[in-house]
């Protein structure tokens, strides 16, 4: 008989990811994803169950990697919640299997993991995309996305401002009294992106918040919130005038409503990208729509895993 799960908390988990680790993984399996002729990554299109009482979702995010032989499943919560609201917008869990035996080896929080590797993905985006000059970050949003965005673009980029946004300026005010650097808050959208280079969108918007006439040609919008395909965060000009970079074509086609509603084409995935078969135009004005991905936590999941072992 199998081993019964082994439960790794959250305060685990942030000990155990580090964005160095996490980075380099994560490009590998977005490499993989796209390399078309490949049948080494398997992850169908998330599954939502709507909960309309609660105005929420619940996703099923499975993936299998091959060669790696990861077999993972995230399941995750999120809800479109009241300004001033004290419950949480999204939770997860995530399962790691043996996919041999099929039995599942750990259930870890899944927050962390969400938070750090969406971040993660949205710093290699603009690794890729932003102007080679790039001095002023927006961060539009003040929660947990915010926070881990923040961490990581700081750590691994060197601008001379960070700003921030939130429609309640007082969780933009308690976000930059929380952060390591210093970071400007500004009361309007408009003001906060004007001149930015590189501007994050991780609100709970279901209606867009930012519009092209405010961002300067040739910036990067690494765009994290409006996951359904009836929710907004960018307007329909920012979305035609830009180069729309996704995670997932097949994942974005059907869940991104700044793409199925403004009509924009998608350029390219991220890993394509990454394997050179389509060209990173940093020069334009890019966005990059990400939807999250079922092989972005398998391989988190992955990582905690190893280290946790190592540590027990
Ligand atoms: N792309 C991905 O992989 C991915 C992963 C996780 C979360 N998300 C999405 O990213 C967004 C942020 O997630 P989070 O965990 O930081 O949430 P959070 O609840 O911690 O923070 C949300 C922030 O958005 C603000 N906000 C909420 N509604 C707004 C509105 N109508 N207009 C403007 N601002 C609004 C809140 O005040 C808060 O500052 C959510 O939309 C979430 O679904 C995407
Ligand atoms: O990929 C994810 O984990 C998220 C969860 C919340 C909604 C959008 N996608």
């Amino acid at each position: 008989m199998a081993e019964p799960p082994v439960l790794i908390r959250q305060d685990e988990v942030e000990d155990l990811l580090h964005y160095k680790d996490l980075i380099p993984r994560l490009e590998i399996a977005l490499r993989k994803f796209s390399k078309l002729d490949s049948a080494e990554v398997i992850q169908p299109v998330r599954t939502t169950v709507p909960l309309q009482k609660y105005n929420g979702f619940l996703g099923l995010m499975p993936a299998y990697l091959v060669h790696e032989d990861i077999l993972c499943t995230k399941l995750v919560c999120f809800y479109k919640r009241e300004s001033g609201s004290t419950l949480p917008s999204t939770q997860a869990t995530v399962l790691l299997f043996d996919p041999e035996y099929g039995n599942v080896k750990a259930v870890m929080d899944g927050e962390v993991i969400t938070a750090k590797r969406t971040a993660a993905v949205s710093a290699i985006s603009a690794k890729l995309l932003m102007p080679a000059k790039s001095d002023v970050l927006t961060i539009l949003g003040a929660g947990h996305q915010a926070l881990s965005h923040y961490n990581v673009f700081t750590e691994t980029f060197s601008f001379k401002e960070v700003r921030v946004w939130s429609r309640r300026k007082e969780t933009a005010e308690r976000f930059a009294q929380s952060t390591q650097g210093h970071v400007t808050v500004l009361e309007s959208v408009e003001e906060a992106v004007n001149g930015a280079d590189v501007i994050v969108t991780v609100t709970g918007a279901s209606e867009p918040v930012l519009f092209g006439q405010w961002v300067k040609p040739g910036a990067h919008v690494a765009a994290v919130g409006a996951c359904r395909p009836d929710w907004r965060e960018l307007d329909d000009v920012l979305m035609r005038q830009a180069e729309v970079y996704v995670d997932s074509r097949e994942g974005a086609v059907a869940e991104s409503g700044d793409i199925i509603l403004s009509g924009a084409k998608v350029f390219a995935e991220l890993g394509e990208v990454l394997n050179g078969t389509r060209p990173a135009l940093r020069e334009k004005t890019t966005v990059f729509k990400s939807l999250g991905m079922g092989i972005q936590d398998a391989v988190s999941a992955k990582l905690v895993f190893e280290q946790w072992k190592n540590k027990h």
